[in-house]
């Protein structure tokens, strides 16, 4: 079995290289995955300076729209043509908008994909709801087909359907992104289910709402501040109240055992936030749910 490495040094806003995904595989994860026995390809982190855009101006309130847009139809090639050779690509975010062309690229290789999102946030505004601009926020409005069309953004096809469509870790949702929730009978397990009935629970309902006969494939997309602050504390959008470093990695596991990943998206790992010691230990921790989404607390599967 073969991992990709896709390394995407992209943030939004404040657009720049991001260092995150260079900051995990210099902390060794390309060995740690071929030590569990993944053969490993990594063919370097995509530079995204190289994609320039003449001018970039605001559409409405969106931001950086053009260049989002080119790197994430970028990334959901590059995705897409590694799930199409049978190989689990792991993308290292970088910013959540990426999730648009990572999901893109799973969607084109199995139509038939369900998408657990791990998140302190929906990521679901539409051009209209979105209050902040950041693009960051609107991924999976995008994947829907939500709202109305943004032309920039025409590349991006409506193949994520809602019943596909789960989220473990919510805490801070806009009012418009709880409105388009309930409009569209999306499956949310917020941390306040998460305490009431406790992280194995959560995941097996998240798991019979997508996947009831566990038959279709599943994308596993993780903003690490889904997690606790105080266990991942550099990220650009943090929220108290998360799940725990064992919670965060149960999902994990638990995803791993069903034997369904095609793909894994680690986001928002922001190095340029925080002091070297949470940089570390965010990056640490990152490493640690990679290999556990890869296999490595089994035993046996
Ligand atoms: C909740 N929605 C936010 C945050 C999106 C986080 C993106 B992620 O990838 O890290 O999950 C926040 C919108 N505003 C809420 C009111 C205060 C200012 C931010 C947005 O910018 O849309
Ligand atoms: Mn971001
Ligand atoms: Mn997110
Ligand atoms: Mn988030």
């Amino acid at each position: 079995k073969t991992a990709a490495i896709v390394g995407c040094p992209f943030r939004c806003p404040r657009v720049g290289v991001d260092q995150g995904p260079i900051h995990l595989v210099e902390a060794g994860l390309v060995d740690q995955l071929t030590e569990l026995g993944w053969k490993v390809n990594f063919d370097g982190h995509h530079q995204f300076e190289e994609v320039n855009v003449a001018a970039d101006p605001p559409i409405g309130k969106l931001k950086n729209p053009r260049l989002v847009s080119k790197v994430t139809e970028a990334v959901a090639k590059v995705v897409g043509g590694h799930a199409k050779k049978g190989e689990l690509p792991v993308t290292l975010g970088g910013d959540h908008s990426l999730a648009m062309g990572t999901i893109s690229g799973t969607l084109d290789a199995h139509p038939d994909a369900c998408v657990i999102w791990i998140d302190a946030h929906a990521d679901i505004n539409t051009a209209e709801t979105t209050d902040s601009g950041n693009i960051h926020g609107m991924p999976v409005s995008f994947l829907l087909g939500l709202g109305s069309p943004v032309p920039e953004f025409s590349w991006v096809k409506p193949a994520l359907k809602p019943e596909r469509l789960v989220y473990i870790g919510l805490r801070d949702i806009d009012a418009g992104e709880k409105r388009i929730l309930k409009e569209n009978n999306i499956k949310a397990f917020s941390m306040h289910e998460v305490d009431k009935y406790g992280i194995g629970r959560v995941v097996e309902m998240a798991l019979d709402h997508v996947n009831p006969k566990r038959a279709y494939p599943i994308h596993l997309s993780f903003d690490v501040d889904a997690l606790d602050p105080s266990v991942a504390p550099s990220t650009g959008t943090p929220v108290r109240g998360g799940l725990t470093f064992r919670e965060g990695h149960y999902i994990c596991e638990a995803i791993w055992e069903t034997g369904l990943l095609v793909a894994l998206d680690l986001m928002e790992v922001n190095p340029s936030l925080a002091d070297a010691a949470s940089v570390q230990q965010t990056v640490t921790v990152g490493c640690s749910l990679v290999r556990a989404a890869l296999g490595k607390q089994l035993v046996r599967r």
